[in-house]
């Protein structure tokens, strides 16, 4: 493995998407590279945060529980963008952008979270912004249809997720959209590159493999 200079940092990568686009799918292509560090989303903390499931609580009563999850998703992902590697490539699942941008938001339009909660969220995540290293190269969006991940997120069958409706995924897939595709909505930390992650398991590896150039060599433009 090649190692980055001392006191430089990794090219570093966000992998976004809705739930069940195959985010996990796709970093698991990519553990195989020596260069890349991968960092899957701290969902197992989230699920025991000193024997508290956040993620069961969060959906057995959103309204109630809001506020502590995204407080400890904003200080989990900080935790992740800070990690250090000698990796000469970090490949993180999501991040702090998208749970501000993508989670809170929905959260604030459907009035599941008090906007007084929303904005001490906020003052964290403008704060983190200032006074860390938040430094993003690149953001691959794994972009789907709603019905496409409510169908996989079903079969996945996590404890959770089963109260998660194809709406909530409709409503995300938008949020998405507006951030990464149509980028009508707050800042991109970095260049957005959009993958096809409709495709089926049977041919998608094809479509990841489009992107390890672009990932391992550091480059911003997709090959033709
Ligand atoms: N391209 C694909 N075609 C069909 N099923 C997929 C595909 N990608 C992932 N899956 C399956 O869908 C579920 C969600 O994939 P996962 O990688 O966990 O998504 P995410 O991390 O975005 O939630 C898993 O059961 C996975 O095996
Ligand atoms: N309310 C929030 N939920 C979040 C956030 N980040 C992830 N999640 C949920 C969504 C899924 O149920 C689960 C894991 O996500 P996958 O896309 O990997 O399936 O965690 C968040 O910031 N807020």
């Amino acid at each position: 493995m090649s190692q980055i200079e001392p006191n430089s940092r990794p090219f570093t990568v966000l992998v976004e998407g809705n739930i069940g686009s195959g985010k996990t799918t796709f970093l698991n292509h990519f553990n195989k590279f020596e260069d890349v560090c991968v960092l899957a989303e701290p969902i197992d903390m989230w699920r025991n945060c000193k024997g508290h499931n956040l993620l069961g609580l969060l959906y057995e009563d959103i309204k109630k529980w809001s506020f502590t999850f995204q407080s400890y998703v904003q200080l989990t992902m900080l935790q992740q963008h800070l990690r250090k590697t000698a990796c000469p490539v970090k490949l993180m699942e999501r991040s702090i952008y998208s749970a501000r941008i993508c989670f809170v938001e929905k959260m604030k339009q459907d009035n599941l979270i008090s906007h007084a909660a929303a904005a001490v969220i906020d003052k964290h995540f403008q704060w983190i912004k200032e006074n860390t290293d938040l430094k993003v190269d690149l953001i691959v969006y794994l972009r789907t249809d709603p019905q496409t991940v409510y169908d996989r997120m079903i079969k996945r069958n996590r404890e959770e997720e089963k109260t998660v409706s194809l709406d909530y995924l409709q409503a995300l897939h938008q949020i998405h959209e507006d951030w990464l595709y149509h980028k009508t909505i707050f800042e991109l930390p970095a260049e957005v590159l959009v993958l096809n992650a409709n495709l089926d398991k049977s041919v998608i590896n094809e479509e990841y493999s489009k992107f390890e150039p672009l990932i391992l060599n550091k480059k911003l433009s997709v090959q033709a």
